[in-house]
């Protein structure tokens, strides 16, 4: 058993000027930020980090009642034996970490977290909290940068591989992706990364897991699954067109998204998979039969919205393991295609389309799907794009649509 010791009180801050300011003297930063709603986690520092909430006891201090916020940020493929890129193979394999420090910002206001393995000393959290309230505006810096191009022959290549799967009837969908390196004159900071993810007009979830000088980032708009109480939440997301140049062409877009065979396809896999998972470990379970659209900054997906009631005893944790990966970022089924991206893709995915997310000591929180994310580290740093493929795919138009995808992590950079 850990104790842990978990105060929080109100702040008059806005949370992201005050993480601007506070993380400067941390190396361990984690952020969890939904852009369209207050459920905003900006956590610094380690406290403990612990395999599972049964090991910790927690005492709640200070004058707001509130769980401490652990974070999780997990690999794509956890078991592939292949080694990860250099730059993941850095960050440590923990479930749950607690950071020090969490700014929090939901719909009750905004709040300052202080957890200790001891009871926490008041003058530590005046010092934060004075810190806060008097943090400035933040401005962030466009980070010059260069992106080099991967090759189209190893794309077609990888696509020949699968398209050989597919008509075996090995698998029936894969999702393959492509790794771009890029390079900057200056080494590229997490700060301006995280700060023009907040401001700029990437839709979704900003995610940051820093571990000293290494960084992983990104805005994704796929929920795994939310827990809130017996609720629970989860999406399925897959089938994707340009956003478009005005609402008239986005609207035409849409519809014939709707109504293109291939991507209603690939779009029923995941809603099959997720059905069968939630009607296993939930009941009441609601899922819509057409998928609507979700329209983002560069592209626009087939989107269906699950909802049911948890059964008494399922974690939240299990929900994550049970439902990761999904088809929509490995394909179905999910094994024999998750061993066919192990051959094909020559890169180890690490954190790209892992399941990564917050846990609060009650069990309640939520894990997203590390979509339109990147790796940094010094000027160099590699990003990630993937799309699903079904037997009548085309190579050309599944690279196309990848650069689309590829563009809200390059919006990061401004
Ligand atoms: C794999 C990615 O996106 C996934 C694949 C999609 C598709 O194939 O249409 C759509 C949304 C995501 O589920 C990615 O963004 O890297």
């Amino acid at each position: 058993m850990t104790r842990i010791y978990s105060y929080t009180q109100a702040i008059d801050a806005d949370i992201v000027d005050a993480f601007c300011l506070l993380q400067k003297g941390f190396t361990d930063q984690f952020v969890y930020y939904r852009k369209e709603a207050p459920v905003r986690f900006m956590g610094l520092g380690r406290c403990v980090a612990l395999p599972t909430l049964d090991e910790a006891e927690i005492t709640l201090e200070g004058p707001v009642h509130a769980q401490p916020v652990f974070f999780s940020f997990n690999r794509f493929d956890g078991a592939n034996p292949a080694l990860a890129d250099e730059l993941f193979s850095s960050f440590p394999r923990l479930r749950l970490m607690l950071p020090e420090v969490v700014l929090i910002e939901n719909e009750r206001g905004t709040f300052l977290q202080v957890n200790s393995l001891g009871p926490v000393y008041a003058g530590r959290v005046q010092r934060f909290s004075r810190d806060c309230e008097r943090a400035p505006e933040r401005s962030a810096a466009p980070i010059p940068y260069q992106l080099e191009m991967d090759s189209r022959e190893q794309w077609q290549e990888a696509m020949a591989q699968a398209g050989e799967a597919l008509s075996e009837g090995r698998v029936r969908k894969v999702v393959l992706s492509r790794r771009l390196r890029l390079q900057a004159g200056h080494p590229f900071s997490s700060k301006d990364v995280l700060v023009n993810l907040i401001d700029g007009d990437a839709v979704g979830t900003v995610l940051l897991y820093r571990y000293a000088d290494v960084f992983f980032c990104g805005c994704t708009p796929e929920l795994l699954v939310r827990k809130n109480g017996c609720t629970v939440e989860s999406m399925c997301l897959a089938g994707t067109c340009p956003a478009g140049a005005d609402g008239e062409e986005s609207a035409v877009l849409a519809r014939q998204l709707m109504a293109d065979r291939k991507n209603r396809e690939e779009h029923q896999f995941v809603v099959d998979f997720i059905r069968t998972v939630f009607e296993r470990t939930c009941y009441n379970v609601e899922i819509p039969a057409e998928p609507r659209i979700m329209r983002l900054a560069h592209v626009q997906h087939l989107f269906t919205p699950v909802k049911a009631q948890v059964l008494e005893g399922v974690s939240l944790w299990q929900l994550a393991e049970d439902l990761h990966p999904t088809p929509a970022t490995a394909g179905a089924p999910v094994g024999e295609a998750t061993m066919l991206i192990r051959r094909i893709e020559p890169y180890n995915r690490g954190f790209y389309a892992g399941a990564c997310g917050y846990v609060d000591g009650a069990g309640d929180g939520e894990f997203s799907v590390a979509l339109r994310t990147g790796v940094f580290d010094g000027e160099m740093g590699y990003v990630y794009g993937g799309c699903g493929i079904v037997e009548e795919s085309d190579a050309q138009a599944e690279y196309e649509e990848i650069n689309l995808k590829l563009r809200t992590i390059l919006s990061a950079f401004g």
